[in-house]
């Protein structure tokens, strides 16, 4: 059984893989003509991801699922707490090239961050040729891989992003993001600009990448019935806060309120709950 505040049970899970510890964020914002007002973001938020496990973290809209993302990919800094990736902490990591080929993130639309100009094969080999010294004919190899992986045909390789169906963009959006084999993946909302059949494909996706790899993901979503799909842990948020840490399979046990209420519910909308 999960334990409080987003931890692992130590009888489960032997290695961390990440880990987030009393982490505190704020940002102004205005209240008045002169003056601004700090408000908290996320507060005291702990977390913990073991090797070969998926975890999902559903919350309402607003509630700083992404701002916790930010930080844990060190776009923005928290003004107290702790990261740690693969038992370091994040001030140990000084060579940043080690660091993102050891954590990767899929945003929320990123299909739209495909580069129009480019072919699929540029876009693949994009972060292989800056954060690796792997040699051409390797990168080749491992970008037939990764095609093979996201079950694509190497034909799409020559197009260019533009001529792909939301589908195949996603699943490329995908390949990019674990072609580094990265020990941690977040998946920032995956799914929810997908149509119904298409996110069923994804989550299938998920769900044998991650058995097959045994990578260790963290997907965030407003979506509580896509989590259950491929998450075996759930941590809840609220109001910058986690509020409910559980196994999947015993969801129904969830104490906290607002969790129970997100179970009850099924999936929480952009706006808040359904
Ligand atoms: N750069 C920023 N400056 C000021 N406030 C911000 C900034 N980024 C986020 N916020 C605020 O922080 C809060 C949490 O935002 P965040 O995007 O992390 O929530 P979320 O749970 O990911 O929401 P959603 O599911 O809608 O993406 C929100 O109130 C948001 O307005």
């Amino acid at each position: 059984m999960a334990g409080p505040a987003g931890l692992v049970s130590k009888d489960e899970v032997k290695l961390l893989i990440w880990q987030a510890k009393n982490v505190n964020k704020s940002y102004s914002s205005r209240a008045g003509m002169f003056k601004s007002r700090r408000h908290a973001v996320l507060s005291d938020v702990s977390l913990q991801v073991g090797e070969k496990e998926f975890v999902g973290l559903v919350g309402e809209s607003g509630c700083g699922k992404s701002t916790l993302a930010r930080l844990a990919l060190r776009l923005e800094r928290a003004e107290s707490g702790n990261m740690y990736l693969a038992g370091r902490s994040y001030a140990d990591y000084q060579d940043k090239q080690e660091f993102y080929r050891s954590i990767q993130i899929m945003f929320q639309h990123a299909t739209a961050a495909l580069n129009p100009r480019w072919q699929i094969e540029q876009i693949l080999e994009e972060p292989l040729r800056y954060l690796t010294d792997m040699p051409p004919a390797k990168r080749q190899e491992q970008i037939r891989e990764i095609m093979a992986a996201v079950s694509l045909p190497a034909s799409l390789l020559n197009v260019k992003p533009g001529t792909l169906s939301g589908g195949q963009a996603q699943r490329i959006c995908l390949a990019r993001t674990i072609i580094l084999k990265p020990k941690f993946i977040i998946l920032d909302e995956p799914t929810s600009s997908l149509d119904v059949v298409i996110q069923e494909q994804i989550l299938e996706l998920l769900r044998k990448l991650h058995q097959e790899s045994g990578l260790a993901f963290l997907m965030i979503s407003h979506d509580l019935e896509a989590i259950k799909r491929v998450a075996g842990r759930i941590v809840f948020m609220h109001e910058g806060r986690v509020v409910e840490n559980v196994k999947t399979s015993r969801l129904h046990q969830v104490k906290n309120q607002v969790a129970k209420r997100l179970v009850n519910i099924g999936i929480v909308n952009q706006g808040g709950t359904k």
